[in-house]
């Protein structure tokens, strides 16, 4: 088992998780922490929206990418160049401070025979975005999930982001953006293939 696939098994099972009641609880608590009246109207409800919204935006820990991933074609009349969704637009949060991270993720593989759905791409991405991240773990993630369930010859996945930890708190440098690569298979140490999968991401016709 790779680094990465301990990791997620290690997210999805060994960790004992507390009630819905004490995560609202949790909730009450960051709230007078920040200064707030928990009793006032306007916030009765908000721990039990906060916590429903927790389970939404951080619902990748209960999915599997395998399972997500395991359709494939075979009758694509022999076709057997890359083929690349780009644009895939995610919203994730930053494992340092809980903060949004939102971006664009493309990602391309060399098919073996075998094809994706091109849904499933966004649906991968979408698993591991809704996880805390690092950007680096997130475009490794996507890569390795694709390569290791679809074995095709290569996967290549380019992240851009832009933290709100760097731009809401801290350093407060608004819009910049962090670029991050992952290659496998035949893209890895081959500069051509990487080229070209770089300049289908930037040509826009
Ligand atoms: N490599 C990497 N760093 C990240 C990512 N998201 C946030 N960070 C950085 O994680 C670092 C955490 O640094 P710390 O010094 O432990 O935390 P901090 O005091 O809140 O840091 P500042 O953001 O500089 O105020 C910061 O430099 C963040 O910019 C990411 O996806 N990848
Ligand atoms: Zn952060």
């Amino acid at each position: 088992m790779d680094a990465f696939a301990k990791r997620n098994d290690k997210l999805q099972s060994d960790i004992e998780r507390p009630s819905r009641q004490e995560a609202e609880d949790a909730v009450r608590t960051l709230l007078r922490f920040i200064g707030e009246d928990v009793d006032r109207e306007g916030l009765l409800d908000t721990p039990k929206r906060v916590v429903k919204a927790y389970s939404e935006m951080f619902g990748g820990y209960d999915k599997d990418p395998e399972d997500a991933l395991g359709r494939t074609f075979e009758e694509v009349a022999g076709y057997d160049d890359i083929v690349l969704v780009r644009d895939i637009p995610f919203h994730s949060h930053c494992e340092h401070h809980m903060v949004p991270i939102i971006g664009k993720a493309h990602v391309a593989y060399l098919p073996d025979g075998k094809v994706l759905g091109l849904s499933k791409i966004a649906r991968v991405v979408d698993i591991f975005a809704n996880r805390l991240q690092t950007q680096e773990a997130l475009t490794a993630q996507v890569a390795h999930a694709i390569h290791n369930t679809l074995r095709p010859l290569g996967v290549a996945v380019m992240i851009e982001a832009e933290h709100m930890c760097m731009a809401m708190r801290g350093i407060r440098k608004q819009g910049s953006t962090t670029l991050t690569t992952t290659f496998t298979g035949q893209f890895k140490g081959d500069a051509a293939a990487q080229a070209r999968f770089i300049s289908m991401i930037r040509d826009r016709g």
